[in-house]
C-alpha cells in the first residue's frame, strides 16, 4: 500500500514520517471554499473558479514542528449537501465555510454541520468541524453577526473563526494549522485512523425523516459494520500533476502544489 494514502502516525520530531491528515471543506456555492484553499496553498487571492471544479490539494506542511502531509478536499457541492461519502469517510477534519454576508449561506453551514453530527452518531467516529465566517472584508453588508457564529459553533462544539480570503495570509494558515491539530488530536486518540471508502450504497433505516429534515435527502452514509470497506486508491491510480507556483507571486519560498483528480492552473 503506497504510503501515500497509508496510516497516518501520530509520531512527533522532525526526523518522523509525516502525520497525515485529510481534510474536507464544505459549505454553499459562493461561500469562499476554492478561495480560502488557495489562500492557505498559495498566498494569493483569486477572484474566479470553476464552481464546479472539484479538487483535492497535497501540500506539504509543518505544524507545531511536526512534519504534516496534508490533503485538502475543496468540494463543489451544489446548495445542499450531495453524495457526501466521498468527504465523509475520508476526511479527518473539515471546514465548514460560509459568508458573513449571506444569510443562506449560514443556513446551509448548519445543515453540513448537522449531517457531520449524524455521520459521527451513526459510524461512532468523531470527526472535527470549524465553523468558519468568511468574508470578513465585507463586514459592512453583514447578514450574519458574530454572536451567531459563535453560537452555531457552541451547538455543535466545534471552533469558530471569521476570516477572510482576501485579507491576510496568517489567518487562513492558523485556521488550516488549528484544523490539523483537531485532526491529530483525534488521530492520536483513536486507534481506526485509516481513512476509509465504503463502496456499498445503502441507506439506514431510520435516515430518510433525519436527512430529509435537514435537507440532505441525497446524502446516504452507512455504518461500518454493515459495508464492506476499501482503502482508498493509491496514488498511481490517482491522476497526479505537480505544478510550481510562479516565482513572481513571493519573494519567500514559493509553495509545490500537488493536484490530484484535476488540474488547476493558478
Ligand atoms: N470579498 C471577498 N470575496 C470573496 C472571499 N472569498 C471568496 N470571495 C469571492 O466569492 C466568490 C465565490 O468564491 P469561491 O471561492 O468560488 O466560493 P466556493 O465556496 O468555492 O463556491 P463554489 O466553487 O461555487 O462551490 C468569488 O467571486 C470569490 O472571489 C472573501 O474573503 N472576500
Amino acid at each position: 500500500m503506497s504510503s501515500v494514502f497509508g496510516k497516518p502516525r501520530a509520531g512527533s520530531g522532525p526526523q518522523s514520517t509525516p502525520l497525515e491528515v485529510n481534510l474536507a471543506i464544505l459549505g454553499r456555492r459562493g461561500a469562499g471554499k476554492s478561495a480560502l484553499t488557495v489562500k492557505f496553498l498559495t498566498k494569493r487571492f483569486i477572484s474566479e473558479y470553476d464552481p464546479n471544479l472539484e479538487d483535492t490539494y497535497s501540500s506539504e506542511e509543518t505544524v507545531d514542528h511536526q512534519p504534516v502531509h496534508l490533503r485538502v478536499m475543496d468540494t463543489a457541492d451544489l446548495d445542499t449537501p450531495r453524495n457526501c461519502e466521498r468527504y465523509l469517510n475520508w476526511a479527518h477534519a473539515f471546514l465548514v465555510v460560509y459568508s458573513v454576508d449571506s444569510r443562506q449561506s449560514f443556513d446551509s453551514s448548519g445543515s453540513y454541520l448537522e449531517l457531520l453530527a449524524l455521520h459521527a452518531k451513526e459510524t461512532q467516529r468523531s470527526v472535527p468541524a470549524l465553523l468558519l465566517g468568511n468574508k470578513l472584508d465585507m463586514a459592512q453588508y453583514r447578514q450574519v453577526t458574530k454572536a451567531e457564529g459563535v453560537a452555531l459553533a457552541g451547538r455543535f462544539g466545534c471552533l469558530f473563526f471569521e476570516v477572510s480570503a482576501c485579507l491576510d495570509f496568517e489567518h487562513v494558515q492558523h485556521v488550516f494549522h488549528e484544523a490539523v491539530r483537531e485532526a491529530r488530536r483525534e488521530l492520536e486518540k483513536s486507534p481506526l485512523t485509516r481513512p476509509l471508502f465504503i463502496s456499498e450504497e445503502r441507506a439506514l433505516p431510520h435516515q430518510a425523516p433525519l436527512t430529509a429534515r435537514h435537507g440532505l435527502a441525497s446524502c446516504t452514509f452507512n455504518t461500518l459494520s454493515t459495508v464492506s470497506l476499501k482503502e482508498m486508491p493509491t496514488v498511481a491510480q490517482a491522476k497526479l500533476v505537480t505544478v510550481k507556483s510562479s516565482r513572481a507571486q513571493s519573494k519567500r519560498k514559493a509553495p509545490t502544489l500537488t493536484l490530484l483528480k484535476g488540474f488547476k492552473i493558478f
